[in-house]
């Protein structure tokens, strides 16, 4: 192209490209650049940059539009530019602007390289747009279809320096200026992929920070507005949840659970149940162990401090202590089944010190005691909760002993493992059979917690009045430790020593303000009570401290003070009311109390058919012994020296209410006696007990619980009892004092029994007849 002339205006850290529009305000150079040339020039004029005062090489040719005023009144002109043109040397020209020779650079078809060029440039531009958004930009964008002119739209391009689009003006070659524009745009996008993820990340965590921050502070606002206390904040939990001493996983679990509390916020249904939760994970006392007393010498001093007598009950527990603390020293894990290793069971009637001695244990130990109550549990989830997603749900009994306790390794009584039932609620035993076995209860799971349990540290002692109702898997966790009940002598002491002391504190007495007489406790042991423990004997004692402190202290009661204080005997003999007809006869049994007498009643009806009818809450053995009792009766009508006639009459057995005894044979004795008693005429003798099963031929085979019935024997004012050959040895468990105060007799058979046992003439008949 031909150079010409033209006024020429340098702009100030402005690049203009070929192809823009541009209003410029006008200074007075520029005013006469302006001015030239539209004067002289045909409205053309060259503008090139200054760059911190260095001149470009080349500009633009540019044409004036339009002048006028800008607004605030400065002049301004809207220029419009063209090609691109080299600056050559200065000129003179008309007026006062400065000329230049310029030489405008011809736009030439372009090569195959440049349109290549320009499509990969394309691409990348239309990428920067779509990040910003500018739909329309990449539309004109898209419609340029000169490789030379694309390249010329960067002078649009913010991301472009004034030193780079003044070196895009400088490079007239197309292809040229398309490479450099891809390597900065490709560099741009680049940069700005990872910057926008850094500040898309910002931004987002700031977001989310501001919404929390927003949301908690509105959540305090509603709460004060409500008048909820603030304490119960969210974030009260993460700070209770890091400062405890939690296990590893049981921290995550709760974390877990406060985030959701955090996220959720109060408006979330469960946040109740999960504060409920967090409350019940943080109440456990998950690394707190106390430290065991082992000294075994000083166990058995503790046991004997609290209890009286149970000489062989205390030398079990010691011993299993001991065998306990040297596993463990041992590191050898307690193995279920029978053994050392196993739950001790302490069996007995009530009020005989089961449950004391299980505090007494822990008292030994030095660890924590709690009791856990089984009676009437028919549910699994009163042993292991229920799940969090039941309404209401709570820990089980376990878990809520084990935060009672304090610590890891507490002594766990649990009480009548006998009464604990099973029905469509799940069985509570095999709940209970997890938490004994040693192979599971280091992980022990509650629905409700849902976190594994360590209960492998925890001492567990059962409790139970009887035996045959215990779930068999779970007595044969267990080690049997039984308490037959204590003798009269037994219990003056055990008052004397304990029970006085105890109650005298109870009733805010001093000692020696009330002293009780020897003879006034035995009184009480004797015809208050009839109990194979102490329990009512420690009720009527309270009762007699209560009514004596209202009168003159210091005062001493004895014997003949009772009637005044605690009312009137409750018991009296009554064995000889009870025997004084024919039919009736003195058994021993055992009940859920301990051993008890009971009296087996036999009648004769009238009417001409045999046969037998039993009454009383009496299982099947004992209704197949009563069957066998009347078969030996009746096989041995004529030796026994009963008229036959007798027999044609129905009978009728009966066992009164009252103390129910276990279901068993060991009456099958009492109803034989009964039964000849009745036939005969002959009342049994009033101070005669007896226990034994009966065979059709007249053996009599042994029983069970002859301890608890010989105790029972002595309470009930008892001299003579007859007792199976078979149980002969079970006489060693009998305390001294019992046997001093009866009679026993051995017997094989029963007629050993009948010839003895009646009294020679009924005084009813005599009269009679
Ligand atoms: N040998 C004893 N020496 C001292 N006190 C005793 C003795 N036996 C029982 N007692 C006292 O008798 C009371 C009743 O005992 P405890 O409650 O332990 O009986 P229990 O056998 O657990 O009865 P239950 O089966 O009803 O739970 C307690 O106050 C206990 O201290």
């Amino acid at each position: 192209m031909v150079s010409k002339r033209l006024p020429v205006l340098f702009l100030d850290d402005i690049v203009l490209l070929p192809g823009m529009v541009v209003p410029v305000e006008l200074d007075e150079p520029a005013q006469a650049a302006v001015d030239a040339a539209r004067t002289s020039a045909g409205s053309e004029l060259l503008i090139a940059p200054r760059l911190e005062d260095r001149y470009a090489s080349h500009g633009v040719v540019a044409t004036v539009q339009q002048v006028g005023k800008a607004r605030g009144g400065t002049p301004a002109a809207v220029l419009r530019t063209g090609v691109r043109a080299r600056i050559g040397g200065g000129v003179t020209g008309p007026g006062a602007a400065l000329w230049v020779e310029v030489e405008p650079v011809a736009a030439g078809e372009p090569s195959e390289t440049a349109r290549e060029l320009a499509a990969a440039y394309k691409k990348l531009v239309v990428s920067v747009l779509q990040r910003r958004e500018a739909w329309q930009v990449i539309d004109s964008v898209s419609a340029i279809d000169d490789p030379g002119d694309l390249a010329d739209t960067a002078g649009w391009a913010p991301y472009l320096t004034n030193d780079r689009k003044r070196e895009l003006l400088e490079t007239p070659d197309v292809e040229a200026r398309l490479r450099l524009l891809i390597e900065w745009t490709g560099d741009f996008l680049a940069e700005s992929e990872v910057s926008d993820k850094i500040e898309h990340d910002v931004r987002e965590n700031v977001e989310k920070r501001n919404r929390e921050y927003l949301l908690r502070e509105q959540l305090k606002a509603i709460r004060k507005e409500l008048g909820e206390d603030e304490a119960e904040g969210n974030d009260d939990y993460r700070a209770r949840v890091e400062a405890a001493d939690l296990p590893d996983a049981v921290r995550e679990a709760a974390l877990r659970e406060v985030g959701k509390l955090e996220r959720a916020g109060d408006q979330n249904p469960e946040a109740g149940w999960i504060r409920t939760w967090l409350d019940t994970v943080l109440d456990l006392p998950w690394n707190v162990r106390t430290d065991d007393n082992t000294d075994l010498a000083a166990a058995r001093a503790v046991l004997d401090a609290d209890h009286h007598g149970l000489d062989e009950v205390k030398d079990r527990i010691v011993e299993y202590l001991g065998v306990r603390a040297r596993r463990e020293s041992r590191g050898l894990t307690t193995v279920g089944g029978r053994g050392s290793g196993a739950v001790i069971l302490l069996a007995g009637p009530p009020g005989v010190g089961k449950t004391s001695l299980g505090e007494s244990v822990a008292r030994t130990l030095g660890r924590k005691f709690v009791r856990v109550a089984l009676g009437g549990v028919r549910d699994e989830a009163e042993i292991r909760g229920h799940r969090r997603t039941y309404v209401g749900a709570l820990p089980g009994r376990i878990v809520r002993a084990i935060r009672e306790s304090g610590s890891m390794n507490p002594v766990v009584l649990l009480d009548e493992v006998d009464k604990v039932g099973s029905d469509y609620r799940g069985d509570p035993a095999a709940a209970l059979l997890e938490v004994l076995d040693p192979a599971q209860n280091h992980t022990f799971r509650d629905h409700y917690l849902d976190l594994d349990l360590d209960l492998s540290d925890v001492l567990f002692i059962a409790t139970a009045n009887v035996l045959d109702t215990i779930p068999q898997a779970l007595f044969d966790r267990m080690e049997l430790i039984s308490i037959d009940g204590y003798t009269e002598s037994d219990k003056v002491a055990i008052a004397r020593d304990f029970l006085v002391p105890r109650q005298l504190e109870r009733a805010a007495l001093s000692e020696g303000e009330v002293t009780v007489t020897e003879d006034a406790l035995r009184e009480i042991a004797a015809n208050y009570t009839r109990e194979a423990g102490v329990r009512s004997f420690e009720r009527l004692l309270a009762k007699a401290f209560r009514k004596a402190a209202l009168g003159d202290l210091p005062v001493s009661v004895d014997a003949g003070d009772l009637k005044e204080l605690i009312g009137r005997p409750r018991f009296t003999p009554e064995s000889s009311e009870r025997t004084a007809v024919p039919g009736v006869s003195t058994g021993l049994a055992v009940t859920g109390m301990g051993g008890d007498v009971l009296y087996i009643e036999a009648s004769l009806l009238p009417g001409d058919k045999g046969g037998l009818s039993v009454t009383g809450q009496l299982g099947d053995v004992m209704k197949e012994s009563a069957q066998i009792a009347l078969s030996y009766v009746r096989a041995h009508a004529e030796e026994l020296g009963i008229s036959p006639e007798q027999l044609d009459h129905p009978i009728h057995l009966h066992v009164p209410a009252g103390a129910v005894p276990k279901d068993g044979p060991s009456a099958g004795v009492t109803m034989t006696t009964a039964l000849v008693s009745l036939l005969l005429g002959r009342n049994v003798r009033a101070e005669v007990g007896m226990t034994g099963e009966v065979s059709l031929t007249g053996r009599v085979l042994p029983i069970g619980g002859v301890k608890q019935k010989l105790l029972a024997a002595q309470r009930a004012g008892l001299t003579e009892v007859y007792l199976p050959q078979r149980n002969e040895p079970d006489l060693d468990d009998v305390p001294a004092d019992v046997l001093e105060a009866l009679t026993v007799h051995i017997v094989a058979d029963v007629r050993e029994i009948l010839s003895t046992a009646l009294e020679p003439v009924s005084a009813g008949l005599v009269a009679a007849a």
